[in-house]
């Protein structure tokens, strides 16, 4: 059994019009007094309070639970006075001389494997360094921080680890303060990052709560997780392996799809152009080995690096009707279709309509598309 990935709540101050800070060397105060204090207590009932390298640069942050009276709640508690403070770094260029690594007990920085040698020997014992593997991969992250017991991520910023969280669908809370005042500058960071987040007009969040904390307002949004597990992610990963085996194509994409049983058994696998097949889909050549009447299929999945085709040019029945046929009712995919050789591709909204349930990994959807960055 792997431990829990930790609840994850991100906090943050914006003005009115969307900025977290303005673009001076110093910190902006968005926040009022008693915003001031809710974040206080975040801090105290997290685990780990975790912020991107930026903010490190720019606010030089030491990150800790100020009010002894809460310090003192924590340690009666049988926890540590201060939670597991966490850094992420894309270029592992962090300065040993800021005061995030002279205050407080624990603390971790996250960087990419390739950052992770030189950045340990420059930080020495102020901090253990941990690799997420190629990129800075905030689902590894989320790993483990779990494996070590943290069950309460705060997320304090700033707008590019914002981002990175949300566009992943990793986020559980957002507790959002509204500062009264405008910032007006175009250089100043936002809140977020442009991206593709889960949650859109289509895909709401859940308003929980709204108070106002001396002059701010605080917005607390209950963000729904994709309901995916890390097996899926595995399997979807998996699919993307298999995309890279297409025989190349200027014209057609490159996917991969495995189809797997309620019990982990993988009935099939397939990719685009498989077997000399010029035409065939992934969708279509791992349907095609499975007979029609496996009593697996109703149960099973189908991970695919591209959103099942619903018009096709190529053959007479989309994929998205190869799936419904196939009695298939969950699908995991990484990418959408972009709208390259067909206009609006409607597989999602023609499998949602009948009753499947359709799941986006937005984690993969990068290395999905690599496999086809030939196609522009
Ligand atoms: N009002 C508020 O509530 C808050 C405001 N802020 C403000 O936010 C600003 C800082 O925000 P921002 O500049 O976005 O910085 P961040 O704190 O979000 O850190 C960004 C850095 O994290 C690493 N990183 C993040 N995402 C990725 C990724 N996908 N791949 C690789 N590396 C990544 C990079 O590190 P590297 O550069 O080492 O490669 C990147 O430069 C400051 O002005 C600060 O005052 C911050 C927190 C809260
Ligand atoms: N400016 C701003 C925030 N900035 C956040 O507070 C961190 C600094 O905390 P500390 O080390 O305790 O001074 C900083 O790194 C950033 O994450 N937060 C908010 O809720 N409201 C605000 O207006």
């Amino acid at each position: 059994m792997t431990d829990p990935r930790p609840y994850v709540l991100l906090s943050a101050a914006m003005s009115v019009d969307g900025r977290i800070d303005d673009s001076s060397p110093e910190r902006l105060l968005l926040s009022s007094p008693e915003d001031f204090d809710r974040v206080d207590e975040l801090r105290a009932q997290s685990d780990a309070v975790l912020i991107g390298a930026g903010t490190l640069r720019s606010d030089d942050p030491r990150l800790l639970v100020n009010a002894p009276a809460r310090q003192a709640r924590r340690k009666a508690e049988g926890r540590p006075e201060q939670p597991l403070r966490v850094v992420l770094t894309g270029s592992g260029d962090l300065d040993p001389a800021r005061r995030f690594w002279h205050h407080g007990d624990a603390r971790v920085a996250y960087a990419p494997d390739a950052a992770t040698g030189a950045l340990a020997a420059r930080l020495g014992a102020l901090a253990e360094v941990v690799g997420t593997g190629a990129r800075l991969d905030p689902g590894a992250v989320l790993d483990d921080l779990g494996a070590r017991g943290v069950r309460r991520l705060m997320v304090e910023g700033g707008g590019a680890v914002h981002t990175l969280f949300l566009t992943a669908g990793l986020v559980d809370e957002i507790q959002l303060a509204v500062a009264p005042f405008f910032v007006g500058d175009a250089d100043a960071p936002a809140f977020v990052r442009p991206g593709l987040f889960p949650q859109d007009a289509a895909h709401r969040m859940t308003l929980a709560g709204t108070s106002a904390l001396g002059d701010t307002a605080l917005l607390r949004y209950l963000v729904a997780r994709p309901p995916l597990t890390p097996a899926d992610r595995r399997l979807l990963a998996e699919a993307v392996a298999e995309s890279r085996l297409c025989p190349p194509s200027d014209t057609a994409y490159s996917v991969g799809a495995l189809v797997v049983a309620e019990d982990g058994t993988e009935l099939a696998r397939g990719h685009s152009r498989e077997g000399g097949d010029p035409k065939v889909h992934a969708e279509e050549a791992a349907l095609a080995k499975i007979p029609a009447d496996d009593p697996r299929l109703p149960g099973a999945t189908l991970y695919t690096t591209l959103e099942p085709c619903s018009v096709r040019a190529s053959r007479p029945t989309p994929c998205a009707q190869l799936v419904l046929a196939s009695g298939i009712r969950r699908v995991v995919l990484a990418w959408r279709e972009p709208a390259l050789f067909v206009a609006d591709c409607q597989g999602v909204e023609l499998l949602e309509q009948a009753g499947v349930t359709v799941l986006e990994c937005p984690e993969l959807a990068a290395e999905a598309r690599a496999v086809n960055a030939h196609l522009g």
